[in-house]
């Protein structure tokens, strides 16, 4: 019994020393966990610390502006945002409200942006005015996100000062719109305005007009003044037509000496409104100006058009205005002319040439025709000149005064210039492999052609391909062209006589000649300008002219050869004071080649043969006659 008392006792005493033990190690195991928990805990907290404090200072040093707005008023600003905002610290700008900082024109938006908030998402960079403390206006860029700051939403802005940005901006986006010589708006900034208009006529059942003012003789005073006292022209314009101009009009320039008014309707009842201001304009314009010491009065030629009536787009009524425009000048200058259904009807054939002229070439329908030029002496058909016709399948023919300044508007003068050269120089040679004499054939050179850098190769191509002779062919320039730009046609005229070519000026007398670029010119011959040969026997200022342009090419060498003569009396005076050759329906009116060649045939037409000529004593003949 003892004994069993005893195992067990020991048994008891086993247990509770085990007990004992494993308490001893749970007491162990749990001291060592609670120690490892709290480190950890120090550890994080430490981590949490520095993290804090990191973003403080990131916050604290970062170059934009960032600012803690709670229950609308800023709570918090750190460094940048106080330089942004003129402020001495950033304290100084606890207290505001973003909207007292925002500029009356972005008020509306910025509280609406603070609003429009969702939490923990960042909003849209918005570009809005801001004030500094001093008053003034910045442009910033902001950023703004909300988040739960003690139980309420507060809203942090990120914002940076891009008032220059927004100044290079404006200063490129003035630059795209506006004129730089006179700071008027130009033609992009026109449109655009014009499109505005429209849709606000078109709302409000208005109307409104567009006058397309080209300053009559602007070149020649440029070129005569130089193009300093051009521009100084232009300004001094440009003011004086703002000075007239309505705070409801106003005034673009579009190009070289073209400006285009845009006057809207202000009253009803009084249709003529515009055209008052249209008069004041033109009176302003044509005043006298001083430019280099000179007294200058300057006119200008103006189409107006209106809207709804002449066009519905910016571009119909401006093409409307300038085709009005264009009647004005042809008008003489210094004239305004409304745009009318006449002028409907030249613009919409103009639009249909333009499309057809295209494909003129392809479908064979441009071909030349030939007008001889005589020696006055003989009566011999000493050359003759090439002039394009185009025979339009539904139009019938077109003048080349009325589609060669479409082609090169459109940039076809290239092109069919070309064909130009190559069809006279092949009918040349044809001629002359059927017999005829050697002639020489003139071809006229449009301004366009001559600034062609493949000129001088393509003539010698094509007088290689044909195995012309170069001394069969003549190119003619007009003598404006020529005068121009001179320091580049004398070089270009050098290269093509080189190739053993003839030149001549055509249209000589109406281009303002410089005689100090003439006499330079490696020129053949000078074209009488048919306006002087018209009058010739019945002003005798023209035949003054005549004679003083025949004189001087004597001198200089040259042939002269007269255009458009029609009259006995006018052949019989220009014998008399010693013309070389004329040209014109006198003679023959231009011809196809087949009707040509029975001109060639008979090698010489007959001259005048009785009468004398009239205006002979006005101005005694002087020069002795030279051959052809
Ligand atoms: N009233 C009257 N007119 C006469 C008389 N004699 C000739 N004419 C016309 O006067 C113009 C003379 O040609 P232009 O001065 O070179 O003036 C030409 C020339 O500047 C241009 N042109 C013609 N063909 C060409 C060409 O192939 N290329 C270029 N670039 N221009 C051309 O077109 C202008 C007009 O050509 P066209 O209509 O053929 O008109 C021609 C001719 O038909 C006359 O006695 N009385």
């Amino acid at each position: 019994m003892d004994s069993r008392i005893e195992l067990y006792e020991r048994r008891l005493n086993r247990e509770a020393a085990a007990r004992k033990q494993a308490e001893a190690l749970l007491e162990q195991k749990s001291q060592e966990l609670f120690e490892r928990k709290l480190q950890e805990q120090k550890l994080a907290e430490t981590a949490l610390r520095e993290s804090e404090q990191r973003y403080q200072l990131l916050v604290e040093l970062s170059p934009d502006a960032i600012l803690i707005a709670a229950e609308g008023r800023i709570t918090y600003a750190n460094a940048a945002a106080a330089r942004l905002f003129g402020a001495q610290e950033p304290a100084d700008l606890l207290g505001y409200t973003m909207l007292n900082l925002a500029a009356p024109a972005c008020r509306a938006n910025v509280a609406a942006a603070m609003l429009d908030l969702e939490q923990n998402k960042v909003c849209p960079t918005v570009e809005e005015q801001a004030f500094r403390l001093d008053g003034t206006i910045m442009d910033i860029a902001m950023t703004r996100i909300a988040f739960i700051y003690r139980n309420k939403t507060a809203v942090q802005i990120v914002a940076r000062d891009i008032s220059e940005r927004k100044r290079l901006e404006k200063q490129l986006n003035h630059l795209a719109t506006h004129d730089a010589l006179t700071g008027l708006p130009n033609r992009n900034l026109l449109t655009d305005r014009l499109q505005q208009e429209i849709a606000y006529a078109r709302h409000h059942n208005r109307q409104f007009m567009v006058s397309f003012i080209d300053l009559d003789r602007f070149k020649w005073i440029n070129d005569s003044l130089g193009h300093e006292a051009g521009d100084t022209l232009l300004k001094t314009v440009s003011r004086r037509m703002s000075g007239c101009l309505r705070k409801e009009d106003a005034v673009a320039r579009i190009g070289g000496d073209e400006f285009v008014l845009f006057l809207r309707h202000a009253d009803k009842d009084n249709p003529y409104e515009h055209m008052h201001v249209v008069d004041r304009v033109v009176e302003a314009v044509s005043t006298p100006m001083t430019l280099n010491g000179h007294e200058v009065t300057i006119t200008c030629s103006l189409g107006c058009s209106s809207y709804p009536d002449d066009g519905q787009s910016a571009e119909a009524l401006l093409q409307c205005a300038d085709a009005a425009m264009y009647k004005a000048k042809e008008m003489g200058r210094n004239k305004i002319r409304l745009f009318d259904p006449d002028l409907r009807a030249q613009i919409d054939r103009k639009v249909r040439l333009e499309t057809d002229l295209q494909q003129a070439i392809e479908r064979d329908e441009l071909m030349l025709h030939y007008q001889p030029q005589v020696d006055l002496q003989s009566g011999r058909i000493v050359g003759l000149e090439a002039l394009l016709r185009w025979r339009h399948p539904e139009l019938g023919e077109i003048a080349p005064a009325e589609f060669i300044p479409l082609a090169e508007e459109m940039g076809l003068i290239m092109p069919i210039g070309a064909w130009v050269i190559q069809e006279a120089c092949k009918q040349n040679k044809a001629w002359q492999q059927a017999g005829f004499p050697l002639i020489r054939v003139a071809v006229n050179l449009s301004p366009k052609q001559l600034n062609h850098p493949g000129l001088v190769d393509f003539v010698a191509g094509c007088l290689s391909a044909t195995a012309l002779d170069p001394a069969c062919l003549e190119l003619e320039f007009t003598e404006s062209a020529s005068m121009d730009d001179p320091n580049t046609i004398i070089p270009l005229m050098h290269q093509l006589k080189k190739l053993g070519v003839s030149l001549s000026i055509d249209d000589f007398g109406t281009g303002y000649s410089n005689m100090k670029y003439l006499k330079n010119f490696p020129i053949d011959k000078l074209k009488l300008d048919g306006s002087f040969v018209r009058e010739i026997t019945t002003d005798p200022r023209s035949l003054a002219i005549a004679d003083a342009i025949i004189a001087m090419s004597h001198h200089l060498g040259l042939k002269v050869v007269a255009e458009m003569t029609e009259t006995d009396a006018q052949i019989m005076l220009l014998i008399a004071r010693a013309c070389d050759q004329a040209q014109g329906y006198y003679f023959s009116k231009p011809v196809p080649a087949e009707q040509c060649a029975r001109l060639l045939q008979m090698g010489c037409l007959p001259l005048p043969t009785s009468g004398k000529p009239v205006l002979r004593t006005l101005m005694p003949f002087t020069y002795a006659a030279v051959g052809n």
